[in-house]
């Protein structure tokens, strides 16, 4: 799916999607670090046919991670990926850089499926706190199920393909829907904010009811203070490689987090995940669920919404047979003893 997006796709918009920051090392291995795990299956465990579904993401361990402009990949942009995730019983999570408002990407949503999991959506912190509250409240009327705030951007990474290409701004037409102001119809610009600390988790508690997910957490005291703060599950990514280039794959940050957060919440991670085998590779490490970046881009950019369904499709085909080969009945009954060394 991806050499027929690059096929499809302009250049700049191609390297905007598949690229990282710097060297690209830390992007690279996310994708090699799976490559370098092994599968060890036990035989004759008369598991049955696995059965997917994985509380409190949806129909099988898998969440379509925030992405930003979707409609540089088509036309429909988030509203594709909404139907998409809304038929696959997926959550999608919205990014806050979204080219369709919310309450489009939600109308879209339950337009497939009023029973599937809602959408959540992703926030950067925002100096300007009244605008944050704001936001937070539009998003809930929307009727997203959760906010999952990305706190791993006090500085926006160096993309050299991106300087390259020039391509340093939207183009005509696109904008971030969801920092458009209902009142004028100016757009703001999402601000990176380097001041950003717990106290942004703790405002955000005290602003919604709703559970607030923390993305981006790589130190097992980080993910200490995110159960201290009162998170409701973390993330365990590194932004796809896209923003401290150097930092270990994502799925090597896991087992780390996994032993410091000791069950109390769930965790999930993203990064190179491609295989239904990764997915696995994942859960057995104790993620209860992994997310998909770059290829719901590929997805949506070879064909819109059926685009996302193949690529969903391909993806719950290969985890089920996976579980089934390691003898496994569902994926939350994988244990490390399944992997090598
Ligand atoms: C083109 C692109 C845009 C992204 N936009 C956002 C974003 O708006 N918010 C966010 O928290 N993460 C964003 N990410 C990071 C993803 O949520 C996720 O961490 C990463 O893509 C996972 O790696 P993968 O692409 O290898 O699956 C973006 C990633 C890509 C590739
Ligand atoms: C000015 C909004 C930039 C959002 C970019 C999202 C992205 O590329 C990433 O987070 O990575």
């Amino acid at each position: 799916m991806e050499a027929a997006a690059r096929e499809l796709l302009p250049p700049p918009v191609y390297d905007f999607f598949a690229g990282g920051a710097d060297d690209e090392n830390t992007l690279r291995d996310n994708v090699s670090a799976f490559d370098r795990l092994r599968l060890v299956p036990r035989v004759l465990c008369g598991a049955g046919r696995p059965d997917l579904p994985t509380p409190p993401v949806g129909a099988m361990p898998v969440v379509l991670a925030p992405t930003a402009f979707h409609r540089l990949a088509h036309e429909d942009g988030e509203r594709a990926t909404a139907r998409a995730a809304s038929a696959a019983g997926v959550v999608m999570v919205v990014s806050m850089a979204a080219t369709v408002a919310v309450e489009e990407v939600l109308d879209a949503h339950r337009g497939v499926d009023p029973d599937a999991p809602a959408p959540w959506f992703q926030l950067y912190p925002q100096p300007d706190k009244a605008f944050m509250e704001r936001l937070v409240k539009r998003v809930e009327a929307a009727g997203c199920g959760a906010f999952v705030l990305s706190v791993d951007s006090p500085v926006f990474g160096h993309r050299r393909r991106d300087v390259r290409n020039g391509f340093l701004d939207l183009p005509e037409g696109l904008h971030c829907e969801n920092l458009r102001d209902p009142d004028t119809g100016a757009v703001r610009t999402i601000a990176f904010d380097p001041r950003s600390g717990w106290d942004c988790v703790r405002r955000l508690r005290e602003t919604t009811p709703l559970p607030l997910w923390l993305k981006g957490i790589a130190h097992p005291d980080d993910a200490r203070l995110a159960v201290r703060h009162g998170a409701a599950g973390i993330v365990v990514s590194n932004h796809g490689g896209r923003q401290l280039d150097g930092m270990p794959a994502a799925i090597d940050l896991l087992p780390s987090i996994v032993d410091a957060v000791g069950g109390r919440i769930p965790v999930l991670m993203d990064g190179g995940v491609r295989r239904g085998t990764d997915v696995v590779k994942a859960l057995a490490l104790g993620a209860t669920a992994v997310g998909v970046g770059r290829p719901v881009l590929w997805g949506l950019a070879t064909a819109g919404e059926a685009g996302v369904t193949r690529m969903l499709d391909l993806l719950r085909a290969e985890i089920s047979r996976a579980l089934a080969l390691c003898g496994v009945a569902r994926p939350s009954d994988l244990t490390r003893s399944v992997l090598c060394g």
